[in-house]
């Protein structure tokens, strides 16, 4: 380490730690650019500043929309994600030992930090309500004790501000409903009253009355049911009021969980109980991804869709919203023309975008506990017949809260569904119910498989046994004399057979990450005779999109598999494509894509959790590492779970891991619940 008494005596002694830091791998490089570059622009800045600057980037690389400075002041090493996953940042924690973030701060309390920031008015400014947007504003904004980085504190506010205004019209929208009207049309979609079904109707309901309403809920409890229904609903008081039909569109954050939710509502329009077919026409079934709706422009964090060209549609849908990070929602409502439903739908518990910001999971915070006010209760009540509990009930409940629904049912898992269970506890935190129902293997669709090291044989035999299937369909190729559709089908099925089971693992690197899994498992299957051995690109070579492009027209997330088709001169030799499922999952052609036109892709025989979000395969497999990492998290372990439709197994290595991730949780810095939280419901709500 650089020569210096205390880390924070001068400047230059601040940015030689922020370099040893950026050396062992604490700070990515683009944190230590931040600050030198702030120290180059403002040379007076002073180091306490400098650090917070690399601090509240660094968080933001870690998905905190800011650097929460009571959280700082209370256990500042957690800033910095230590001890880091592997390689030279950890060996820098024992071998090289830094100063950590807890002897810089040591000393300092909160006031004496805001002042020390305050007075370094070049680079750190206060938020300026009148014009959230001015780009004359200093690059880091504190605002109370949350440190911004200033184009995070803009779409925060803008988030802020924008929703506060849908929901000051609560009124508005409600008195635009004629009661009987919205009762008749719930019995009509959900038939007579069911208690599996109350929360689905009042989400119909809450949404009916309102410019923007969150429908929150676990895997299978029925969003997609609902939101149909409710678009259903909509679209018949439309027509009751002989006005023409509403302009719907859907989006989803990936191209995955567009391509699901596509199947998922063209087979629930297909069976709604409708009292004509003209109403279920103007249901629409195509959902796309949000980038696409709003109109990428290559090059440009701009979408071609926003306040000056508004998206020109009544009613927006966007599921998977766990996924949606504050830029990208603060766009996506900056496009939205102010009279336009909006209703986002996802699972509040999953893990939160990459990217800053947990949108979903702030509007969330209290879906749980319901605080429906009086008014809000009895509206409900009146459009949709069901009454709120009384426990849900709250006289001094937010704006915020008028506007959530949480779905409680689960349709999809019975009662003594093991995935349901193990998915309940781990999402409470239940260590004890979690461990009982891996231990007891009472039940079909879960299995706990030990491991008694990085080395142990079962994880490659339960890989292997896993992707044996696919790698089958890819050996049964048609012949050279097959059609172009017939070799469309045979990778129809290959695709199909490959998205029933998955490896996944919380890291990426090291013997427990995907990188050392990646080649761990292709060497098995070449051994197995299934994969060939040694090559780059090889039939079957299963690959993730780690990039969206524009131009070949695929997504982050995006999987495709390598396939020999034949050449159009010489139908006996074959050239490699991959091949991908169509664009948003429709049925129709496949993207052939050759290999060396892909240029951010990786093999995926096995995923990171983070990457799994959107999709659903029958097995899902989760690899736990052999020691607690600050990424494993009790939302990590539950999203993991919730991917399995028939089957997960947990792989694991022992040594308490998992106990120490469920009592984890992801905390992720922010301020828009704290905003939305203070704003009451309109007067004469
Ligand atoms: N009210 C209901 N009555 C009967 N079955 C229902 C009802 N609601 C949902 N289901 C069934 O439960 C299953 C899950 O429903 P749905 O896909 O709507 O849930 P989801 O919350 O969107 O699920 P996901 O976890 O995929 O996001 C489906 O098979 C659906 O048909």
């Amino acid at each position: 380490m650089s020569a210096a008494s205390h880390p924070l005596d001068s400047a230059t002694a601040a940015l030689a730690l922020l370099k040893d830091w950026r050396d062992c791998d604490w700070l990515r490089p683009l944190d230590h650019a931040l600050v030198a570059f702030l120290h180059d622009q403002a040379p007076g800045t002073t180091p306490a500043t400098l650090l917070c600057a690399a601090l509240v980037s660094h968080q933001a690389g870690r998905g905190h929309v800011c650097l929460d400075l009571d959280a700082l002041l209370s256990d500042p090493d957690r800033s910095l994600s230590l001890p880091p996953e592997d390689g030279r940042g950890a060996e820098a924690m024992t071998e090289q030992p830094l100063p950590r973030p807890a002897q810089c701060l040591s000393g300092l309390d909160r006031s004496t930090l805001v002042a020390t920031l305050n007075a370094d008015s070049d680079v750190v400014g206060a938020p300026i309500e009148a014009s959230p947007d001015a780009d004359e504003q200093p690059p880091l904004i504190l605002d109370g004790h949350r440190l911004y980085l200033r184009r995070y504190w803009q779409s925060e506010r803008r988030i802020a501000v924008t929703l506060e205004r849908r929901m000051a019209q609560v009124t508005q929208w409600r008195d635009e409903l004629e009661p009987k009207a919205v009762r008749r049309w719930l019995d009509t979609l959900f038939g007579p009253q069911d208690p599996t079904e109350t929360w689905q109707r009042l989400a119909c309901a809450v949404a009916a009355g309102s410019g923007f309403a969150v429908v929150t809920g676990g895997p299978g409890t029925g969003k997609t049911t609902t939101v149909v229904r409710l678009l259903a609903l909509l679209q018949g008081l439309r027509r009751d009021a002989e006005q023409r039909p509403l302009r719907i569109r859907m989006a989803a954050p990936t191209g995955k969980a567009a391509a699901r939710l596509n199947a998922s509502v063209a087979g629930t329009v297909h069976g709604l109980n409708l009292p004509d077919e003209q109403l279920r026409a103007n249901i629409p079934t195509e959902v796309t991804t949000i980038h696409r709706l709003l109109g990428v422009r290559p090059g440009s964090r701009r979408f071609r869709h926003d306040a000056d060209n508004l998206l020109p549609l009544d009613v927006l849908v966007v599921d998977e919203a766990s996924m949606i990070d504050v830029e990208l929602m603060a766009s996506t409502l900056a496009a939205l023309p102010p009279r336009a439903r909006l209703i986002l739908l996802g699972d509040h518990d999953q893990l939160a975008s990459v990217e800053a910001g947990a949108v979903l999971g702030e509007l969330c915070q209290r879906a749980a506990q319901g605080h429906y006010m009086p008014t809000t209760c009895d509206w409900l009540e009146s459009v949709s017949g069901e009454s709120i509990p009384e426990q849900l009930r709250d006289t001094a409940g937010s704006a915020l809260d008028q506007h959530v629904v949480m779905l409680r049912h689960s349709h999809r898992f019975a009662a003594d569904s093991g995935i349901g269970r193990l998915a309940n506890a781990v999402n409470s935190g239940d260590i004890a119910t979690a461990k009982t129902l891996l231990a007891t293997g009472g039940y079909t669709d879960l299995h706990h498989q030990h491991l008694r090291g990085p080395d142990d044989n079962a994880l490659e035999e339960l890989a292997e046994a896993g992707y044996r299937p696919y790698l089958e369909a890819v050996a049964a190729r048609p012949d050279a004399t097959a059609t172009a559709a017939e070799y469309d089908e045979w990778a129809h099925r290959v695709l199909t057979e490959h998205g029933r089971f998955q490896l996944l693992t919380a890291l990426r690197r090291g013997p427990w990450g995907v990188e050392g899994l990646n080649r761990r498992i292709a060497a098995r299957l070449a051994a197995s005779g299934l994969i060939e051995s040694g090559a780059h690109w090889y039939p079957g070579r299963p690959v993730m999109v780690t990039r969206n492009d524009y131009e070949l027209g695929l997504n982050n997330g995006d999987i495709g598999i390598a396939l020999p088709l034949p050449d159009t001169d010489e139908p006996h030799r074959t050239t490699l494509r991959v091949a991908f499922p169509a664009a948003d999952g429709g049925k129709a052609a496949l993207r052939w894509v050759l290999p060396a036109r892909l240029n951010n892709i990786e093999t995926v025989f096995a995923m990171t959790v983070h990457k799994a979000q959107g999709s659903e395969f029958d097995h899902a497999a989760l690899l736990l590492p052999d020691r607690p990492s600050p990424i494993l998290t009790r939302e990590l372990i539950y999203t993991a779970i919730t991917r399995a439709r028939n089957r997960f197994t947990l792989l694991d290595p022992g040594h308490s891991v998992l106990a120490a991730g469920l009592a984890a949780r992801v905390n992720r810095s922010a301020g828009l619940h704290d905003q939305l939280i203070g704003m009451k419901p309109p007067g004469n709500l």
